[in-house]
């Protein structure tokens, strides 16, 4: 079942095609990343499916209801935690918010202090927020989403600045929100890695538009490549890396020129690549296959123009 579904969505900023005639779908439970360079239409897309701004045209429905009809269906938080009261503690974040939409009484308490445990946030409950670190902002901004009961949630960055530490306990609580509470989640962010181990799904925007959509595993499957580490015995002099560059394969030169990367197709052209690097000299100490990396993905769709 679709939760979220955007058709044909398109927003200017005067001159500017922020959005440009976008459709994608959600499914219920699921959760949904949308990458792009910056400037993308990233933050666009999201503000117009929360109602911040109205697109020019297009329609945005969740469970099948137009959005605007849907304001409690949808909860957002954006980059930088913004919508927290930086002077309330996550207590009384989360009773206001949920005041809001019109809930209170002795179940809310008994709901706030379930989610203040769940989000390791009960001893910092009288904390006010502004004195939170950074994971523990983006906790209790997570908390007052599901404190809202909403189907859909929207997370700009989610994990923006954040520790590894933290990192991986949004990521986990992410994980378990969508899983256990059966929630849609949809995060715009510039995370390969968090897009890679929680998206079920994923919407790549350039320019505005579309330029893939798929599940992640297929996005993989469409860039089936190897990519090989090459570990060299000494870095790279200026003439080496100009002669590299010269032969007819991409390598990425890492480490100032230490390491060498490059992706392949045929498991053959390994050999291929050893002998045209000692016709130029340049010699391996170690030659390692790496983990399919979803940023070579992501770049290798939104490389060049997009028209
Ligand atoms: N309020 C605004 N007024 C004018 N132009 C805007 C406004 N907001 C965004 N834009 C422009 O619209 C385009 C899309 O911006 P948007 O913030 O949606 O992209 P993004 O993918 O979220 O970018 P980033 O990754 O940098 O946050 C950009 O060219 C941006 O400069």
């Amino acid at each position: 079942m679709e939760a979220l579904q955007v058709i044909n969505l398109t927003k200017h900023y005067e001159n500017v095609r922020a959005v440009d005639g976008i459709s994608f779908n959600v499914k219920k439970g699921k959760i949904c990343g949308i990458l792009g360079p910056n400037g993308s239409g990233k933050t666009t897309t999201i503000k117009c499916i929360s109602n911040l701004i109205i697109p020019d045209s297009g329609k945005i429905r969740v469970l099948g209801e137009d959005n605007k009809k849907s304001l409690n269906n949808i909860a957002a938080v954006f980059e930088g935690t913004r919508n927290l009261y930086w002077r309330l503690t996550p207590r009384e974040n989360l009773r206001y918010f949920a005041g809001i939409r019109g809930l209170g009484g002795r179940e809310l308490e008994k709901e706030i202090n379930i989610l203040l445990d769940r989000f390791n946030l009960t001893d910092k409950k009288d904390v006010v927020v502004n004195n939170l670190s950074r994971g523990m902002q983006q906790k209790v901004a997570i908390a007052m989403t599901l404190i809202c009961d909403t189907e859909i949630i929207l997370l700009d960055e989610p994990t923006l600045g954040l520790d590894v530490q933290s990192h991986l306990d949004i990521k986990n609580i992410l994980i378990d929100v969508s899983y256990e509470l059966d929630k849609t989640i949809l995060i715009s962010t510039h995370d390969m890695k968090l897009v890679q181990d929680i998206c079920e799904d994923v919407v790549i925007l350039s320019n505005g538009k579309i330029v893939a959509k798929d599940s992640i595993e297929k996005l993989f499957d469409m860039f089936k490549t190897m990519t090989y580490e090459i570990v060299l015995t000494e870095c790279l002099s200026e003439e080496k890396k100009s002669s590299l560059m010269k032969l007819n394969r991409a390598f990425y030169i890492i480490n100032n020129g230490s390491k060498l990367e490059t992706d392949i197709l045929n498991e053959k052209d390994i050999y291929r690549i050893v002998d045209d690097l000692k016709n130029l000299d340049i010699f391996i100490k170690e030659i390692k296959q790496k983990e399919q990396n979803f940023e070579r993905v992501f770049l290798s769709l939104t490389a060049g123009e997009v028209d």
